[in-house]
């Protein structure tokens, strides 16, 4: 609870009617989520207008509204109206406040990139808990503490809205959490989720092709991501990629690189990559430091590296680094492989993204003495440019594609399969279409012959199908592991 003069002090407003001594009980940009003593924020969307939902807010037992538009609104007795210059920016400052700053007192690393943002906070976290730290990851796959999904009730988002972070973040510092790693998604950015979250360490990691449509062009997809340099007060980036590298000259803040070119702070060196383990050899300041990984993949080794040149920037030492390395394991659905009958490899993998499916089929393609089958769809109600991409790219890598459905969302799942089919174009690689995911699951689980390897991609650790009239329980790995179950029971019959 906080007095109204508290949160308004400092911020440039103007307050209408009701008082503010009021004491504030909470803070919501959403009508249905307020209570009595709430300050409900009253924002434009992309889909509808908080505007709208004042009188409801209030009947909910509202004491404050804040909007950015001075618009005649009837004023209620009793209730505060605030009127501000951008009820994000207000938002994210006022829920910062609200929580007591709690960012201030933790260690926050932040993660952009369209691929690997998950998978390199896991890295950061595991690396830390092993050595002694008390850390934290919150992103695609929740709020991760010890390595163990809390539930609390937060929205699906990689990039928690400020309402939500803020409390987060306040719940971690009081179990004596010390260090937050978590995802800074391109959204997430744009809509000023993180703006007054104090961030140590800003990661960069790539920059491809996803949300063009969402952000309204490619552009504006990069000034989002690009936000991070300004909020973070340090940077590392991936001196590989270029849009990354671009950052170094533009940033003023102390800013660090890493990847495979030797002009970089960090380099790696790969050796070896196999199904299980990669070795490579970072150097850093004149020093070569031996790594033995155990994941598999380059763009793994690339995400290992990242998380590696974070926590030696921290402080810790490669040295120190490389005796914990052994803990790194990647997270629920990515490169997750269900071990077959018959010498046949699975692989659940989340690659939605031209340069995600392009990085494991590659990396899949280096290890694989038989076929590669692939498995995969493409989102609906997302950037529609991405899908002949990832067309193109598994046709290239692949001996068979099944092109299904993943989350068709509002959108026809024919058309979307349609605008893959684009991209296949004139190769000759066999594709089948089966808009039903567990069929085309079942279909390459039992065309696949020993040696062959079997990707399921875009989907990883989801639990559901998302349709224009349901959601659905669905998971890739039960349906591929159950497959597996029946024809483990049908060849014991006829044997
Ligand atoms: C594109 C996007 O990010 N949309 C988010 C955004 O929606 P919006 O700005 O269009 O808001 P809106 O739905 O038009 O509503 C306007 C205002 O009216 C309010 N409202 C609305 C209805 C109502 O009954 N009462 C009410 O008060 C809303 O709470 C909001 O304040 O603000 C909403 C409220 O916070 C979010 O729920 C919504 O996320 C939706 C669920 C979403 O799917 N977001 C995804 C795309 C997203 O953010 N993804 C990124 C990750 C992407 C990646 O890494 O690949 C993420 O960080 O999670
Ligand atoms: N460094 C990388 N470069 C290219 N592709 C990658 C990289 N790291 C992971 N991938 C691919 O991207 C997929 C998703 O990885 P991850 O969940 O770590 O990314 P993300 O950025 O968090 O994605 P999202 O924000 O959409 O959840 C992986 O399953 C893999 O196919
Ligand atoms: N964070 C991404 C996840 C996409 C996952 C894929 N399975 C899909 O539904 O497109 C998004 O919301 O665009």
């Amino acid at each position: 609870m906080l007095a109204l003069t508290e949160l308004l002090k400092d911020w440039p407003c103007l307050v209408k009617g009701g008082s503010v001594r009021v004491e504030v009980k909470g803070i919501t940009e959403r009508s249905d989520e307020v209570q009595p003593g709430y300050m409900f924020v009253a924002r434009e969307g992309k889909k509808s207008d908080g505007l709208g939902f004042i009188d409801e807010a209030i009947e909910r037992g509202a004491v404050c509204i804040v909007t950015d538009r001075m618009t005649d609104l009837k004023q209620k007795d009793q209730v505060a109206y605030v009127f501000v210059a951008d009820c994000l920016q207000f938002l994210s400052h006022a829920c910062a406040r609200f929580e007591g700053n709690p960012s201030e007192d933790l260690t926050v690393i932040a993660v952009t990139g369209t691929n690997g943002k998950t998978t390199v906070t896991h890295f950061i976290d595991q690396l830390l808990r092993s050595m002694g730290v008390k850390s934290a990851v919150i992103g695609t796959l929740g709020l991760v503490i010890d390595g163990i999904n809390h539930n609390l009730p937060l929205p699906a988002m990689t990039t928690l809205p400020p309402v939500y972070l803020h409390r987060t973040l306040r719940y971690c510092r009081d179990l004596g959490i010390t260090h937050i790693v978590m995802e800074a998604s391109s959204l997430g950015l744009s809509q000023l989720r993180l703006d007054h979250c104090k961030i140590d360490l800003g990661l960069f990691l790539n920059l491809g092709n996803d949300h063009y449509a969402e952000h309204g062009s490619r552009l504006k997809y990069k000034k989002a991501k690009e936000r991070l340099a300004h909020l973070a007060s340090e940077v590392i980036v991936n001196g590989d990629d270029d849009f990354c590298a671009s950052i170094i000259r533009k940033t003023d803040k102390p800013v660090m690189s890493f990847g495979q070119n030797l002009e970089n702070d960090y380099t790696i060196e790969l050796l070896k990559s196999d199904q299980s383990l990669t070795e490579m050899i970072v150097q850093h300041e004149g020093f070569s430091t031996f790594f033995e990984l155990p994941v598999s993949g380059v763009h793994n080794a690339l995400n290992a590296v990242a998380a590696i040149s974070a926590l030696e920037h921290l402080g810790f030492g490669l040295q120190e680094i490389s005796k914990h390395i052994k803990v790194l394991k990647l997270p629920e659905g990515r490169l997750q492989e269900i071990r077959g009958a018959n010498g046949v490899h699975v692989y659940i993998d989340y690659a939605h993204t031209p340069d995600a499916l392009q990085a494991v089929l590659k990396s899949l393609a280096l290890i694989c003495r038989g076929r590669i089958l692939t498995v995969f769809g493409c989102g609906g109600d997302r950037d529609p440019g991405k899908r002949p991409e990832m067309g193109e790219i598994a046709a290239f890598y692949s001996s068979i594609v099944w092109i299904t459905s993943d989350n068709p969302r509002s959108e026809d799942p024919q058309s979307i399969i349609h605008d893959i089919l684009s991209g296949i174009g004139e190769d000759t690689t066999r594709y089948l279409i089966e808009p039903d995911r567990e069929k085309a699951i079942k279909q390459a689980l039992s065309e696949a012959r020993r040696g062959d390897f079997v990707l399921i991609a875009g989907k990883g650790h989801e639990k559901t199908q998302t349709f224009a009239k349901e959601t659905i329980h669905f998971s890739d790995y039960e349906i591929a592991a159950k497959c597996f179950e029946e024809m483990d029971e049908e060849k014991t019959v006829s044997e």
